[in-house]
Order: structure tokens, then C-alpha cells, then sequence
């Protein structure tokens, strides 16, 4: 294994917006700082008649927009020199034989020892028809390795994730699929596992002794943009909750892998998957909250409410906000609910997990009207990037009082470096051959069978609840209520780059712990 690998890359859908805003970017930054060997090469695919010379210049844009800092401009200039364009419809076989052919010379100019990878990155519905075009015209013969990333969403239930996984693995196997969640790539995501497993002070605590309830919140403050037609049909659920949040919740839940082996990890995290509780449609309104917002204000910018974006119908039925509570029934968890929340068009972009650990058994400093503050882990994922522990301590000057404080750990400042994008870490991941933060087959059709219920009551329920919160606020007041039925709030979402603010949510009445 190098870390240098040498490879073709071939990108289907290379004149999109994900290979523009994300795959260019990341892989100039990997070609920049020494992870990628000089010998590469990057053929992009797609319908548009645009010549080798066009598509170097919009990979030069693509990296100077994507960018903070200044970009020597020779150095993106000889990047691109390593990008070539082949314009054809995937659906048209004939095609794929001149592929090979322009793969196998770039193979000789570029002395790649015939590795091989293929980046999905167009709608879902054409990764069967690539892959099984890509076996008959034989470039997957190869003498080195050939690997599949696949985008999401992989499928739209578990049906059709079982035929597309049929059709990639008659041409892959399943060590050679790479199924991206770009989730998992991010820096404090991947920290979940270090800070649980990394620290004695966590992880004997990290049970239903201890533990009250976790909370995960993946809030935008964007909408749909242009893609109204896909997220019509996919709506938060698909979206956000079937893959990100579940990846999410099974690294916080899982038990302690034997070793950091890729098939260790992801054998734990598949367990979680398992035991999550099964909803039925009848109980659907117990455990899940849908919502969908309507005009509102945000940054002091009017929004328009979500059926009136484009390709958007005006009795549209799509949620675009799921809060959920998650109940994972084994001797860990038993009786700890997980609480999840994500939707477009919020308050804020916000990624942040809030452990509550439980009451100690007597509070020897509280009165009848002051509690003691709860004792919270915040693992901050984006935008901001740390860790806070909310505890207890004297309150200066005072006889027997307490006040809560923060201890902060902030990525970036501490360590004054920004985090690699994501897509970069997972592209170097599946060049190398690491699959570990890359879903299994099995994590995926798990996800998927916990979800089918779920969108199942919702299909034929018809929305005429919607709109039930508007653009700028942190969803519908049904997300508040599915937590006070537990006698819990949702933390506020706050910012441990400036002191902890608070950026969104608003303390309880006499709840000390909640600084504003
Ligand atoms: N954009 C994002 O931020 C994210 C995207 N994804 C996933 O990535 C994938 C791509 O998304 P995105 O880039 O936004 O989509 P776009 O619609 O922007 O791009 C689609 C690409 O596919 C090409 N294409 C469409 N039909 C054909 C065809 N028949 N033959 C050849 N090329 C074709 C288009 O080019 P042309 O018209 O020239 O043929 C274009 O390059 C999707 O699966 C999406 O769900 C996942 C996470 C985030
Ligand atoms: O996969 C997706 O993720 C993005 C959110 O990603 P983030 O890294 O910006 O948090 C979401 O906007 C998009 O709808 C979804 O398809």
C-alpha cells in the first residue's frame, strides 16, 4: 500500500455540480500536498460536447472558486494538463469501447499500472447501467486494482437497493465498491470513535447507567437550490436520515470494535443497525416528527416556502425536516433515546451531538427552586469544530453554590489548521484501498428496512399538515413536543469557535445549565 497511489480516474457526470464543487477541489488538494503520485490521470464523462482544453479550464475554475486561499496558478495549470474529456450518453455501449481505448493509452503516458477507478457521480438511476457497460467492454480487466465509488442514494428503498447492488456486484466485488458517505469522511466524525474509545472518562460511562439521552442535529439553513426534482421524490428521510444520520448514530452506539480493521469496525456499526427498533406505520407518530417549511425569514432574507420552489409541486407531500426518537434495543442502550433532527431551510448550518448524562442519585447543593446543571459531552461536527463538557463548579465567592462552565476544545483554533475536505479524505481512503469509512452492503439494506415504514406512512398520508414551520426557525413545534413527552428539550446548538454562543434554541425556565 502507498500513499502516493497511481491511478485513472474516470468521473461519469464530470460536467455536474458535484465534480465541480467537491471532486476537482479534492483531488488537486491531495496532487498539492503529495498524496496523489504524478502518475494519474482524470477522464470525465458526460453528454456535453465540451473538448479537452474546456473541461481543463472549468477544473481550473472549479479549484480556484473552491479555495480560501490564493492558488498558484501553475501549479492548478499543470494539474489539469492531467484531465482529459470524453463526451458520450452512458446508455450507449458502443461508447464504452473507445473509453477503454483512451484508458489504456493514458495508461502508457502516464505509466498507471492499470488501476482503476470509477467515480458514480450522476443521478442513481444510470450506476446499474455503468457498471454492467464498463464489464462488456471489458475495462474492468485489469492487471492492477479496479474500484466502484457509488454516490448516493443507493436506491430509493430497499428493493431497489437490492437490484442495484445485484447489477454492480455482477461486475464488482463487494471489496471493490466503495459506497460514499461524505459524512464519514468529515474530521469530528471520524473523532466520534477516538473520543469514545480513546478515553477511559467516556467510555465507562458510555451506557444506560449513565447516560440520559443523545441528540444529533443536522441542520441547513439553505434550501433545495436546483435540486428540487431529485429531493422532491427523496424528502429529508431519504436524504439526510437513511444514510448521514444513521452512519452517525451507529459510531456513537456501537460497541468497541476488536481492532480498527475495516471489517471489524463496520461489523460493529452494522450491529447497531440491527438492533434498532423496528417502527411499524402504526406507531409511526410516536417515534417520528415530519415537517415541511413555509415562507419565513432567514438572516433577515425572506424565503420562499418550499412549494414554491421549482419542480416543486403546491400540494407537495415531501418533508423537509424529520426529527425522530431511535431506541436501539440492546444491553448498552436499552431504554436511552436517540434523538435526531435534520431539515432544510433552518435557523442555522449545524452539525452538533449532545450527550446528557443522567442526574447523580442526590444533588447536595441544589434548593428546591435551583437544580444542578446537567453535565453535557458536545461533539461539534461543522461548521465549527470541537469538543465541549458542560460541568458543574463552585460559583466564585459564594457559600455552596454552584454555576456551570464549559470546557472547550476547539479544532481550529487549537491546532490552527482547517480540515481537509471531506471528499478528499474518502477519495485518498478508496485509492489506497481503505474501505472502513465507505457503507457495507448490509449497513446500507439495514438503513433501508428501517426507513421503508416510515416513508411508507408518510406516502399515504397525505401533507395536509403542510406547511408546519416556517423557513428560519428549527422546525415544527411537534419536534419540541417529541422530546418533552420524555421530559426532555432539545440542547441549544452553539458555537464552541466563539466561547460557546448560542446560536439557535432558547434556555428552559430554571434550567441553570443553559448558558445564553
Ligand atoms: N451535488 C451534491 O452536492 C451532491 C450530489 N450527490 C450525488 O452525486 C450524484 C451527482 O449529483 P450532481 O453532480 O449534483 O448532479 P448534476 O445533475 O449536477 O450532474 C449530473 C451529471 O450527469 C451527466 N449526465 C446526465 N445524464 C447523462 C447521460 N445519459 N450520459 C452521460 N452523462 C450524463 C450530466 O452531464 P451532461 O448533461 O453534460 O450529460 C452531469 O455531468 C447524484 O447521485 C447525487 O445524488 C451526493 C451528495 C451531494
Ligand atoms: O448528502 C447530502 O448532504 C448535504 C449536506 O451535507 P453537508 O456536508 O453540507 O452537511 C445536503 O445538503 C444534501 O441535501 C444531501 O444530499
Amino acid at each position: 500500500m502507498t500513499n502516493q497511489p497511481s491511478c485513472v480516474i474516470v468521473i461519469f457526470g464530470a460536467t455536474g455540480d458535484l465534480a465541480k464543487r467537491k471532486l476537482f477541489p479534492s483531488i488537486y488538494n491531495l496532487f498539492k500536498n503529495g498524496n496523489l503520485s504524478d502518475r494519474f490521470a482524470v477522464v470525465g464523462v458526460a453528454r456535453r460536447e465540451w473538448s479537452n482544453d474546456f473541461f481543463r479550464e472549468k477544473v481550473i475554475e472549479a479549484v480556484h472558486d473552491a479555495s480560501d486561499a490564493e492558488v498558484d496558478s501553475e501549479d492548478v495549470a499543470s494539474f489539469s494538463d492531467h484531465f482529459y474529456y470524453h463526451p458520450f450518453d452512458v446508455r450507449d455501449t458502443a461508447s464504452f469501447v473507445s473509453l477503454k481505448q483512451l484508458l489504456d493509452q493514458l495508461d502508457d503516458t502516464y505509466e498507471v499500472p492499470n488501476n482503476r477507478l470509477f467515480y458514480m457521480a450522476m443521478a442513481p438511476e444510470y450506476f446499474g447501467t455503468i457498471a454492467l457497460h464498463l464489464d462488456e467492454a471489458k475495462l474492468t480487466e485489469v492487471d492492477g486494482w479496479k474500484r466502484l465509488v457509488i454516490e448516493k442514494p443507493f436506491g430509493h428503498d430497499l428493493p431497489s437497493a437490492e437490484v442495484l447492488n445485484d447489477q454492480i456486484r455482477q461486475v464488482f466485488s463487494e471489496d471493490e465498491i466503495y459506497r460514499i458517505d461524505h459524512y464519514l469522511g468529515k474530521e469530528m466524525v471520524q473523532n466520534i470513535e477516538v473520543i469514545r474509545f480513546a478515553n477511559a472518562m467516556f467510555e465507562q460511562l458510555w451506557n444506560n447507567r449513565f447516560i440520559a439521552n443523545i441528540q444529533l442535529t443536522s441542520s441547513e439553513s439553505l434550501d433545495v437550490g436546483e435540486r428540487g426534482n431529485y429531493y422532491e421524490k427523496s424528502g429529508a428521510l431519504r436524504d439526510m436520515v437513511q444514510n448521514h444520520m444513521l452512519q452517525m448514530v451507529s459510531l456513537l452506539a456501537m460497541e468497541p470494535p476488536i481492532n480498527l480493521s475495516t471489517e471489524e469496525v463496520r461489523g460493529e456499526k452494522v450491529k447497531v443497525l440491527r438492533s434498532l427498533r423496528h417502527v411499524p406505520a402504526s406507531e409511526a407518530d410516536d417515534y417520528f416528527v415530519r415537517g415541511q417549511y413555509g415562507a419565513g425569514e432567514i438572516d433577515s432574507q425572506a424565503i420562499k416556502g418550499f412549494r414554491e420552489v421549482e419542480s416543486v409541486t403546491d400540494d407537495s407531500n415531501t418533508e423537509t425536516f424529520v426529527a425522530a426518537k431511535l431506541m436501539i434495543d440492546n444491553h448498552r442502550w436499552a431504554g436511552v433515546p436517540f434523538y435526531i433532527r435534520t431539515g432544510k431551510s433552518m435557523t442555522v448550518k449545524s452539525t452538533q451531538i449532545v450527550v446528557e448524562f443522567k442526574d447523580l442519585p442526590m444533588n447536595l447543593y441544589g434548593t428546591q427552586d435551583v437544580s444542578l446543571g446537567k453535565n453535557l459531552l458536545t461533539i461539534h461536527i461543522q461548521p465549527d469544530e470541537g469538543i465541549t463538557l458542560q460541568m458543574n463548579v463552585k460559583k466564585p465567592g459564594s457559600n455552596g453554590e454552584t454555576t456551570p462552565i464549559a470546557m472547550e476544545f476547539s479544532k481550529k483554533s487549537a491546532l490552527k489548521m482547517n480540515s481537509p475536505e471531506a471528499y478528499e479524505r474518502l477519495m485518498h481512503d478508496c485509492m489506497i484501498g481503505d474501505a472502513t469509512n465507505f457503507t457495507r452492503w448490509d449497513e446500507v439494506a439495514h438503513s433501508w428496512q428501517f426507513i421503508d415504514s416510515i416513508a411508507e406512512h408518510w406516502r399515504d398520508k397525505l401533507g395536509e399538515e403542510f406547511p408546519n414551520y416556517p423557513a428560519g426557525s428549527m422546525g415544527p413545534i411537534a419536534s419540541d413536543e417529541l422530546l418533552a413527552k420524555d421530559g426532555f428539550h432539545w440542547w441549544p446548538i452553539t458555537n464552541v469557535e466563539n466561547k460557546n454562543t448560542v446560536i439557535s434554541g432558547k434556555a428552559l425556565e430554571n434550567d441553570t445549565s443553559i448558558k445564553q
